[in-house]
């Protein structure tokens, strides 16, 4: 996993230093902007809970909150300095920020503005997620230099992994409040949570599933927002997926947007992720909308996932 916000010199032992400020400053605006945007966010829903006339490349039909997240994120974190390019699951285009994508010291922002946005009409949990490459997008995970996600709960938190750490916020005051440093998934796993109905899932992540279920140590936990249903599995260890399914090979969330982030933040809390073969930050991206078959969660539920679909 690529880690360079943190230092670090070049050939001549001083450009690289200077771009890793440079990016460090970067990361830093960018978890501000998230953090300072999630009350605007989270008050924009009300009134934004029907859906518009319009579909999102993924063929989604978005929310009226969709496209106010992304409009609002789209203005903030492209107006920040070292950002090139701003890129959304709803928008088909990578926005140019007006700098150079493959400067050392400049960075790719990509956001699933509203994760899970089919919660708003029954008022359950939903999310906000990004993660931060140091590549043009698309872009594999190994490039990702930061990570992570809001949780519109009853309250309002937010995790961030950077630097090979994660740590989770409170967003109820002026400031974000450490609740957590260092935060790790829990090596025993509790609950777990599938996407996807039962009977399109292919027979080997059924057979993985019901092992799965029938051990009297785990719970089921599904709440219809990935980001909901991953944070529960890194508080409590576990497992989230959204497997291949049997008329969509490559299941339904998205790489640059879900998985990526999703996967860089668990490995970074010493946890797994995988599309049921390789890590998700190995998947070499072919466009910006890919799809990606996502498991996550405590290494020991990935490593028998992977046995069983080998
Ligand atoms: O309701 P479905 O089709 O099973 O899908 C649920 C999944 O789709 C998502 O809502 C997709 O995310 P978006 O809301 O960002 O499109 C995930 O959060 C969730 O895990
Ligand atoms: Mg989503
Ligand atoms: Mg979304």
């Amino acid at each position: 996993m690529s880690e360079r916000d943190g230092g670090g010199t070049d050939a001549d032992g001083t450009g690289g230093e200077r771009a890793d400020t440079g990016r460090a400053a970067t990361i830093d605006a960018i978890v501000d902007v998230v953090a300072d945007s999630a009350e605007d966010i989270r008050s924009g829903l009300v009134g934004r809970r029907g859906k518009s006339d319009r579909e999102n490349p993924s063929g989604d039909v978005q929310a009226e909150a969709d496209v106010y997240a992304d409009d609002l994120l789209e203005a903030r974190l492209s107006a920040i300095d070292g950002v090139a390019e701003y890129a959304s699951e709803e928008r088909a285009d990578v926005v140019d920020c007006g700098e150079e994508a493959t400067a050392a010291d400049t960075v790719a922002v990509a956001v699933d503005p509203l994760d899970g946005s089919s919660n708003l009409e029954p008022n359950n949990t939903m999310g906000t997620v990004f993660a931060v490459y140091d590549e043009p997008l698309p872009a594999p995970g190994t490039s990702i230099v930061a990570s992570g996600w809001v949780l519109y709960g009853p309250i309002t938190t937010m995790a961030v992994a950077r630097g090979g750490t994660v740590t989770k916020f409170e967003l109820s005051g002026e400031e974000p409040t450490v609740v957590e440093e260092d935060v790790t998934i829990p090596d025993d796993p509790l609950v777990y949570g599938f996407g996807g109905r039962v009977p399109d899932w292919p027979d080997d992540f059924a057979e993985f599933a019901r092992a799965v279920e029938s051990d009297p140590s785990h719970k089921l936990r599904y709440g219809g927002a990935m980001i909901g249903d991953v944070n529960q599995v890194l508080t409590y260890g576990g497992i989230f997926a959204y497997p291949a399914l049997a008329d969509n090979p490559r299941g339904k969330l998205r790489l640059q947007f879900e998985g990526n982030p999703i996967g860089h933040l668990i490995e970074t809390a010493g946890g797994r992720s995988s599309d049921g073969s390789r890590s998700l930050l190995s998947v070499e991206p072919n466009e910006l909308h890919d799809r990606v078959p996502l498991h996550v969660g405590t290494a020991v539920l990935i490593d028998r996932l992977e046995a069983t679909l080998e």
